[in-house]
């Protein structure tokens, strides 16, 4: 079986992540997507929305979709944990007989040697890497002595389609008196709006 971590802040969750999410399982033959939402207490990032509005929208994005399961371990982990390190040794335990991957977008390839424990997390798992923003995938995996050391465990997906969605295009219209519907699940949309999630 072969089972896919997704980690985003999902700050909101959009119709890209659900494409890419529904494309990569059905083209790589993945069981299920677990969908994990970053914890606000990243270091690295800042997270304005609550984690609960977060976990509610996901909920209501991935309902209905057989193969889309949603994991809070990274909201609920201790302090200092919540790194994709952790979290993929956390799965592969949970998951023993599977073959387990963690999702990303292409844009995240430059980044992935910044991360915590890099050399380990990639040398140690294995990752499906989404088409993005036009980003030339092999020339970033050529250019970074820890990427193209381990190449075999990045599997790079062409998209076949343009799809350049944005959690950030969809905060900056709520925010700024636009109207990004359609961009996301129309429940997603009307949580966003009844709750005022990003109203300033
Ligand atoms: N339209 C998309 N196509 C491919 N990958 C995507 C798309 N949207 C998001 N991703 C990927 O999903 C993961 C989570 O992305 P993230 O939630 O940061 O999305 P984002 O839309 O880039 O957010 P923000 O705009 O707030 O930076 C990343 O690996 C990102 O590359
Ligand atoms: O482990 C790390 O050091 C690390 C640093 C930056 C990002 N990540 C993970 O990458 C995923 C997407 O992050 P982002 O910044 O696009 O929301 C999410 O699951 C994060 O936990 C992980």
């Amino acid at each position: 079986m072969k089972v896919g971590i997704y980690g985003s802040s999902f700050n909101p969750i959009t119709n890209g992540h659900l494409w890419t999410a529904n494309t990569v399982a059905d083209r790589q033959k993945l069981a299920k997507v677990i969908f994990l939402p970053s914890s606000s207490k990243r270091m690295d990032k800042s997270i304005t929305t609550q984690d609960f509005h977060r976990l509610e929208m996901l909920k209501l994005a991935i309902a209905g979709n057989e193969k889309f399961e949603y994991s809070d371990y990274e909201m609920k982990a201790n302090v200092g944990t919540y790194y994709t390190y952790y979290t993929m040794e956390y799965f592969k335990k949970l998951y023993p007989s599977a073959e387990v991957f963690f999702i990303m977008g292409a844009d995240l390839l430059k980044e992935i040697p910044d991360w915590k424990y890099s050399e380990e997390l990639i040398k140690n798992n294995r990752f499906i890497v989404m088409e993005r923003n036009d980003i030339n995938m092999y020339r970033v995996i050529a250019g970074s002595v820890l990427l193209r050391r381990y190449e075999q465990q990045f599997i790079l997906m062409g998209k076949g389609i343009v799809n350049e969605i944005s959690s950030s295009y969809i905060r900056e219209e709520f925010e700024f008196g636009g109207d990004p519907r359609y961009l996301l699940p129309e429940a997603v949309y009307q949580y966003i709006r009844e709750n005022q999630v990003y109203t300033i």
